[in-house]
């Protein structure tokens, strides 16, 4: 399979630093697991058959073309949407089946730091922090100011407590976005495009806090990107999604190696390849208008 091989979880095991020792342990019950996961918008298919599992410990990077539906991976595991077929697991509970209820109490336990996900501007940094602890739990607000302080301190930024969002740069405000994220200690941490728009420093404190966070929470994290470089450095296993299901998979090392005309094309950052760069559409002519013939 091109030097990117499918993996059991036990080879995966085998693959990971002696920094997850502890939570090796873990590793037979998947955080995240799809099986055979098939999903539609109305008539259009987007996953016809995904299987991919992520435990606890691991940071696992989802790669591929614009529109082939990382988005709408990270969507099902946070219940937004639900699969057409298969199974989306988050912590041993099918998805799919819960209830509202039952969904919102699962939230609980997922982190989510979206490109766009913006702060509330008119909210300080630490009330920004405190927002999801004042509203999901019933936590005395002197504990809440302890833990804001600690979650801010994890991401660098406690002395930025008092400050107002304007005030911040583009990096410091995904920081504490961040901190946001992971102020109720979630299970499961998921990231759409975490390092875009970032200067070449705060993309790097961002990748080294994604990794920092993950091994300190134990969590799974999940961090969709196009930034090859960045999620290599930090992550256990990569999965490529094309043509609606995974169509290479491996460690940084394994995907380094990889021949695999796809894997290539995105290590290469090249425009052109298995991924094509036009969006398949009819006669450039016929949409101009011109007459065929006298182009
Ligand atoms: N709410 C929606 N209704 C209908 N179609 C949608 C909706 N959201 C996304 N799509 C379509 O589903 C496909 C997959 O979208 P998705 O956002 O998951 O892709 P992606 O891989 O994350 O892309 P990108 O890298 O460009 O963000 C796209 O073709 C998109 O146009």
């Amino acid at each position: 399979m091109h030097g990117v091989l499918r993996r059991t979880s036990r080879e995966v095991a085998k693959t990971l630093k002696c920094r997850f020792v502890l939570t090796s342990l873990n590793m037979a019950i998947p955080l995240v697991r799809f099986e055979g996961v098939r999903f539609a918008y109305g008539e259009n298919d987007i996953l016809r058959d995904v299987t991919l599992s992520v435990a606890a410990g691991q940071v696992v990077a989802i790669m591929g073309g614009s529109g082939s539906g990382k988005t709408t991976l990270l969507r099902l595991i946070g219940g937004q949407l639900k699969a057409n077929a298969g199974r989306v697991e988050v912590d041993g509970e099918d998805i799919g089946a819960l209830s509202e209820s039952a969904l919102y109490e699962r939230r609980k336990k997922l982190g989510m730091l979206f490109q766009f996900g913006a702060l509330f501007t008119d909210l300080s940094v630490f009330d920004n922090v405190a927002f999801p602890l004042r509203e999901r739990t019933q936590l005395p607000e002197s504990m809440i100011r302890d833990l804001v302080l600690m979650k801010l301190q994890a991401v660098g930024l406690r002395g930025a407590a008092q400050l107002m969002p304007a005030e911040l740069s583009g990096g410091m405000a995904r920081r504490v976005a961040l901190a946001r994220a992971i102020a109720l200690d979630p299970r499961v941490m998921l990231y759409d495009e975490p390092f875009t728009g970032l200067d070449p420093i705060s993309l790097t404190t961002i990748g080294s806090l994604i990794r920092e966070l993950n091994d300190a929470l134990g969590a799974a994290s999940i961090v969709v990107t196009h930034d090859v470089a960045e999620s290599l450095a930090i992550v256990d296993y990569v999965y490529f999604v094309a043509e609606g299901g995974v169509i290479a998979e491996g460690t940084p090392e394994a995907v380094r190696e990889s021949s695999h005309p796809f894997v290539r094309q995105f290590i290469a950052g090249q425009k052109d390849g298995p991924l094509p760069f036009h969006k398949p559409a009819g006669a450039y002519a016929a949409d101009l208008g011109l007459e065929v013939g006298r182009e």
